[in-house]
């Protein structure tokens, strides 16, 4: 716990009358943040929340370290624009390649879903293994962050680079998807690692097929929990919890509206309205 925010909240925006009225803006490469989403609804249902998801440029995992660096602060500054009070990176890959030069250069509060997941996952286990897009895998993040907290745990990273695309055509039943987490979980498996940490946003969405997979002592870390109750506690510092009834959320993509509203309807229960925003122009379209 700490007992002052890492951040400071004298930033300007339209809700300087009533900050803490201000939404909380999100984003991910596509539906991985939805998980986080679920989370923010479950634990901070008075938030109103801004959900930007860069579909046009999906999937993250792929992307170098200066592709990914543009693309956050494109979204920082289109957030910045939406008057946010705080930004929640639901997006291992960004936390991972990007996070902290941007905190450096935004005046926001932003965190990132590395160190939470980092954290309890060394609360959890000795023995851990971390499955994550390819671009977070290479960069150690998740390794550096764990070692840094308990340099006696072990921990192996598996880089899955199909999970992502399956995930987003919404193949998540289709057994050629238990054939590749299966090839995926296997060399983990055997290192008999007791811990497994989802890191990727995307991957709780596979949370029946892994389960259906791993020996059941092991335990799933699911850092979407914890950056939630990371935000809880940082908006309680800077006193922005919202005690107002919130906002209707807003789903924004840079890609297609249409495409988004059917793929996320499975995880969010209802069709949502979705906007375009084109990162590059401040118009913005509804459809
Ligand atoms: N869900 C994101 C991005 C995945 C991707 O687009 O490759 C992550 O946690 O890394």
């Amino acid at each position: 716990m700490y007992s002052s925010s890492i951040f400071n909240s004298n930033f300007d925006n339209c809700f300087n009358q009533e900050p803490q009225r201000a939404p909380v803006g999100v984003f991910d490469s596509g539906v991985g943040g939805l998980t986080v989403l679920g989370q923010l609804y479950r634990h901070l249902p008075n938030e109103s929340i801004i959900y930007f998801a860069d579909t046009a440029r999906l999937p993250y995992g792929i992307r170098s370290q200066a592709e990914i660096l543009q693309y956050v602060r494109e979204i920082l500054n289109w957030m910045q624009r939406q008057s946010v009070k705080m930004v929640i990176m639901a997006c291992n890959t960004s936390s991972a390649l990007a996070l902290e030069i941007v905190r450096r250069e935004f005046s926001i509060p932003v965190l990132g879903v590395i160190l939470p997941g980092a954290k309890a996952a060394v609360e959890q286990g000795k023995r851990i293994g971390v499955i994550a897009t390819p671009a977070t895998a290479k960069s150690n993040a998740y390794r550096q962050a764990i070692l840094e907290i308990d340099p006696n745990v072990r921990v192996w990273q598996v880089s899955c680079p199909e999970f992502v695309p399956l995930i987003e055509q919404n193949r998540i039943n289709d057994p050629y998807t238990k054939e590749v987490a299966r090839s995926y979980l296997e060399p983990l498996i055997q290192q008999e690692i007791d811990t497994l940490v989802y890191g990727c946003t995307h991957y709780p969405h596979l949370a029946p097929v892994l389960r259906s997979l791993l020996p059941s002592q092991v335990r799933l870390v699911d850092p979407a929990v914890h950056v939630v109750a990371a935000c809880t506690q940082e908006l309680d510092l800077l006193g922005l919890r919202n005690t107002y009834p919130p906002l209707p959320t807003r789903f924004a993509v840079s890609g297609c509206p249409q495409q988004f509203a059917k793929s996320s309807v499975q995880w969010l229960g209802h069709t949502p309205t979705v906007e375009f925003v084109d990162l590059t122009d401040t118009a913005v379209s509804q459809f």
